[in-house]
């Protein structure tokens, strides 16, 4: 749905609007609500349900599908459509993928003591990015609301001398983390993926819409990474640098020094303001308790190319569940999931905190025992985070409490289990239980996990184990916690007891034997007699009601047991509920350190979840080398994500000095997008604090990742356009630098081939003078294995593939050296195609690679490549004409009518420039120049070789190759008959 969609039924309701002089009192209290919240689409709460009125209403009865009822008073008739209140999630879901954020306008006082029209007040704006109900909120995930305002003209970053333009803030509404930093708009757009927050608020400068027009960064689209996400502007009052001070002020002390520049200011002050706004307009939220302003250096910086084309957390090609965070995610609650999301989209860069965590997950790994408890314990944990938010806003019941209750009570079990050694036994850990953990990592957690007993306690005794959803009616305290309540329900328990023994009393006292004592909610207690006794009915029994065959009554005694007893439950509801709020407020004033002790379990759990998955898939610990000049050196590594689905993964090895280029070659399938993307991804494993899939690994630590996937790799994304693999490449090309590492996989492909050959040449060749980064680099262009004799950091890899019973296996080994250039006319020789049709392809190849050489180009008069195709081809052309020399008719068809056109190939290749019509088709003896209507030249119809030249092998998969080629020779076949 656009915008504009949208904007016809948020605001007031232009039906509304129009009978504005007419409208109800209830209407115009909607129209109130709507205009003061003219972003959202207003839900009117009107008893059990909430409801929506003229075009709004036709916007919920559509969106929700639900039914659009006609509802008539002093304004007139009007359309009217609502959603169940006790129901409500399901539909608010649908109104925000509709992309609707919906203010909740709920009746705020009794409507039953209201005098008149019942008070509403919006309580709650549902946005994408803000939602708290945990119905709506994936478990496990961060739900972030963003902020980006803009550096004011002329102010610069004191630290830097350079000038940080945009400031970035993020708040996690339902568990309170805040997020603050700064930097250009590339930097911002790059922390925004990492983030990856469903709805983002713009400042007025941002977008040019403001005085500061002139500062607008227009080149910064928030939206950029992910079009999913949700960007709009908010009031740029918010924004002002002053209302931003005043705002933080119950957020953190000074808050004037706590910020780089005025950008970071101004962004975390319009964040805070719109997570208010959207919690109810009621002040400061108490569980935003941490304003944690960072450093995007001080983490593995990965954009959002890199995350995608990396498969970290999405698989567009496959399954949703083929990413490395699902291969690492083995966490036992919501807070260890979020934990391991987090680390994973911001690895580390200092490498003592690295080591750090891996001796951690060493420990775990090691200790199968404590690991194993450490999973029991944390599977009965709740969403700590979430729960200690809704406590701080007020919005926990008591079931949330006992929930948080639950969660605390493991603290103690967790202690336990790290002290223990495995197998009961201090032996076979090697240490005493004072000794335990082993390293300083998972002790210093340990002392971070704060028991809370005082909290634990109180709400032990206060709650009951399985109060009821309701906090209002009772049945939500703890006998014994509080005195006088435990009196009123004594009242109540002995006024009830007392009515349970009156039929019986009666009945005595009476001689009615049938008499009975009963309740119901209009006339309360009675006693029932039949017409048959009425004489014996005793003086003292007031008529209450007739019924068709009996009478019922109530004496006096009765009346005043019942009035102690209705007295008595009704105080007791409210002295409940008041008791309740006490302890939910004294849980709150302990916000910070359930939020600590949170962090600590859910860094537990990711450690946890780490070592687990080291364990079941056999990876191992890397070394990490702080030295800058440090390469990458992998033995035996895997693709963490593949493997699981390969049966016999072929481990490779990675040996990648500091600032080398590695251009690998090799046909299509073989493995040169896997194995990049492996060596990468034992990169950031390793900075994440994981061991990694390989059998050793000496690992360097890079500060930033860059890939960019050439074209068709990316097709899947919908993203394939050249233009923006080239923009890619630019932000690669200005800033990777020696601490980088840059995957750059068939760059040039999106583009005709001589253009895109040229580009990966210049861009390899960039790479390796200006940039230093360490890089791999794949390619079907052929010729940039030269580069490995004109560079000193250049080398070459290659995969090669083999043939068995005519099949082609492509055996995903890398070997150093360059491989063939044509493997798709390899391919196609091995289909069977005949041989006039592959010879003149690669001819045609030949032809075209001779051109292209002889372009003028004083720097490549050394080039290292053969002109000839045959006798570059180091690979899977030689390996198979082994092979082919014992096993010749698997690969021709026996009546293969260009037997004779392929030898003379193989004899001299020049032969193809002065082809015999013989050999190409059939019997003809006639010559081109003899007859000038015949279609051929060179052998082969004009329009077949026409379409051969058109071919772009560069950007033709071997599926592809194969359909042209089967075309080809069917009207090759067509034109001999
Ligand atoms: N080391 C390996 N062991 C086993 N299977 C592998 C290995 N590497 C890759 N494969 C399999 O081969 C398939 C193709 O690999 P990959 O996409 O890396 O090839 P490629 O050479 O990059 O191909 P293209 O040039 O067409 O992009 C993978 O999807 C995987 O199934």
């Amino acid at each position: 749905m656009s915008t504009a969609d949208r904007e016809t039924v948020t605001g007031v309701p232009p039906g509304i609007a129009a009978a504005r002089e007419e409208l109800t009192p209830m209407l115009s209290q909607y129209a109130d609500l709507c205009a003061a919240h003219a972003d959202a689409l207003v839900l009117f709460q009107v008893g059990d349900f909430y409801e929506a009125f003229c075009e709004a209403a036709e916007t919920v009865a559509r969106t929700c599908e639900v039914t659009l009822t006609e509802r008539s008073d002093s304004t007139g008739d009007y359309p009217m459509a609502g959603i169940p209140i006790d129901n409500a999630a399901p539909y608010l879901e649908t109104l925000l993928d509709a992309g609707y954020r919906v203010a909740l306008g709920d009746q705020v006082e009794d409507a039953e003591a209201a005098s008149g029209l019942v008070d509403r007040a919006v309580t709650e704006v549902i946005t994408p990015g803000t939602v708290v109900e945990d119905d709506l909120l994936e478990s496990g995930t961060t739900n972030y609301v963003a902020a980006v305002a803009a550096e004011p003209a002329g102010s610069t970053d004191a630290d830097s001398g350079s000038s940080p333009t945009l400031g970035l803030a993020a708040v996690d509404v339902a568990t309170g983390e805040c997020l603050v930093t700064a930097g250009d708009p590339g930097t911002v757009a790059e922390e925004l993926d990492r983030i990856a927050p469903a709805e983002v608020v713009v400042g007025p400068e941002v977008t040019g819409d403001g005085e500061d027009r002139e500062t607008a960064a227009t080149d910064f689209d928030p939206a950029a990474g992910d079009p999913d996400r949700t960007v709009h502007g908010h009031d740029p009052a918010v924004f002002e640098r002053r209302a931003a001070l005043d705002r933080l002020e119950p957020y953190l002390s000074a808050p004037e020094r706590r910020f780089d520049g005025d950008a970071e200011l101004r962004a975390a002050g319009a964040v805070l303001a719109y997570a208010e706004y959207t919690q109810g307009d009621d002040g400061p939220l108490a569980y935003v308790s941490r304003v944690r302003r960072y450093d995007p250096r001080d983490r593995l910086r990965l954009d959002a190319a890199a995350q995608r084309s990396l498969e970290l957390f999405e698989n567009r090609g496959l399954g949703a569940s083929d990413t490395l965070f699902d291969v690492l995610d083995s966490t036992n609650c919501a807070l260890g999931r979020r934990c391991l999301e987090r680390w994973l989209r911001r690895p580390l860069v200092d490498a003592d905190a690295i080591a750090s965590r891996h001796d951690a997950v060493g420990e775990l790994a090691d200790r199968t025992l404590v690991r194993e408890g450490i999973a029991d314990a944390l599977a009965a944990a709740y969403d700590l985070e979430r729960l200690v938010g809704r406590v701080s806003r007020g919005r926990a019941d008591a079931r949330d409490l006992r929930s948080l209750y639950a969660t605390l009570a493991v603290v103690p079990e967790l202690k336990t289990t790290l002290a223990e050694g495995d197998e009961g036994g201090e032996a076979a850990e090697g240490g005493t239980p004072a000794d335990l953990p082993r390293t300083d990592h998972l002790r210093a957690l340990r002392d971070r996990l704060d028991e809370l007993a005082a909290v634990r306690d109180l709400i032990d005794a206060a709650i009951v184990a399985d109060p009821p959803q309701e906090i209002t009616e009772g049945g939500v305290i703890s006998a014994g916690f509080d005195d006088d309540l435990d009196d009123l329900r004594t009242t109540e328990r002995e006024g009830r007891e007392w009515v349970a023994d009156l039929e019986a009393r009666e009945r005595e006292r009476t001689g009615i034997d049938s008499l009975s004592v009963g309740h119901n909610q209009v006339h309360g207690y009675y006693i029932e007699v039949t017409d048959a006794n009425l004489d014996r009915v005793p003086d003292d029994y007031r008529r209450r009601q007739t019924l068709k065959n009996s009478e019922r009554y109530y004496t006096p005694a009765l009346k005043e047991r019942e009035e102690e007893i209705v007295g008595a439950a009704e105080r007791a509801d409210a002295l409940e509920y008041e008791r309740f709020v006490e302890v939910r407020d004294r849980v709150a004033e302990e916000t910070e350190r359930i939020q600590a002790l949170a962090d600590a379990l859910a860094e537990l759990d990711a450690l946890a979840s780490l070592a687990a998955v080291a364990v079941e898939r056999d990876y191992v610990r890397p070394e990490i080398v702080a030295d800058p000049d440090a390469g990458i050196e992998i033995e035996g590594g895997r693709h963490p994500v593949v493997e699981r689905t390969e049966d016999a993964f072929v481990p490779n090895d990675a040996d990648l000095p500091r600032g080398s280029i590695a251009v690998i070659t090799g046909p299509n399938m073989s493995g040169k997008s896997t194995y990049m993307r492996a060596v990468a991804l034992a990169v950031v494993l390793a900075q994440v604090g994981s061991f990694v899939p390989a059998q050793a690994a000496r690992l360097p630590v890079f500060s930033r990742l860059f890939t960019r996937v050439g074209a068709s790799d990316d097709i899947a994304g919908g993203q394939s356009t050249f233009m923006r693999e080239m923009s890619e490449l630019t932000e690669i090309l200005h800033d990777a630098g020696p601490d980088s590492l840059v995957l750059l996989d068939e760059v040039g492909r999106g583009t005709a081939t001589t253009d895109g050959r040229a580009i990966a040449r210049a861009a390899a060749e960039f790479v390796h003078d200006e940039l230093g980064a360490t890089t791999l680099f794949a390619t079907h262009y052929h010729d940039l294995t030269d580069l490995a004799d004109e560079r000193e950091r250049a080398f070459n890899l290659h995969f090669t593939a083999t043939r068995e019973d005519g099949e082609v296996t492509f055996l995903h080994r890398v070997v150093p050296g360059a491989s063939s250039s044509s493997y798709g006319v390899e391919v196609a020789e091995l289909a069977g195609v005949p041989s006039a049709v592959v010879d003149r392809s690669r001819d045609l190849v030949a032809e075209a690679e001779a051109g292209a050489d002889a372009t003028p180009d004083p720097e490549r008069t050394d080039r290292g490549v053969d002109p000839d195709p045959d006798a570059g081809d180091a690979s899977l052309r030689e390996f198979l004409a082994e092979e082919e020399a014992d096993d010749r008719p698997a690969i021709e068809p026996a009546d293969d009518p260009a037997d004779g056109a392929e030898a003379r190939s193989d004899a001299d290749p020049s032969s193809a420039a002065d082809p015999s019509p013989a050999a190409d088709s059939g019997p003809a003896d006639t010559s081109p120049a003899a007859d000038p209507t015949d279609d051929t030249e060179g052998g082969l119809p004009r329009s077949v070789e026409s379409e051969l030249r058109d071919l772009d092998l560069a950007r033709t998969t071997p599926i592809e190759a194969l359909n042209a080629l089967h075309d080809l020779q069917t009207r090759l076949e067509n034109d001999d008959g």
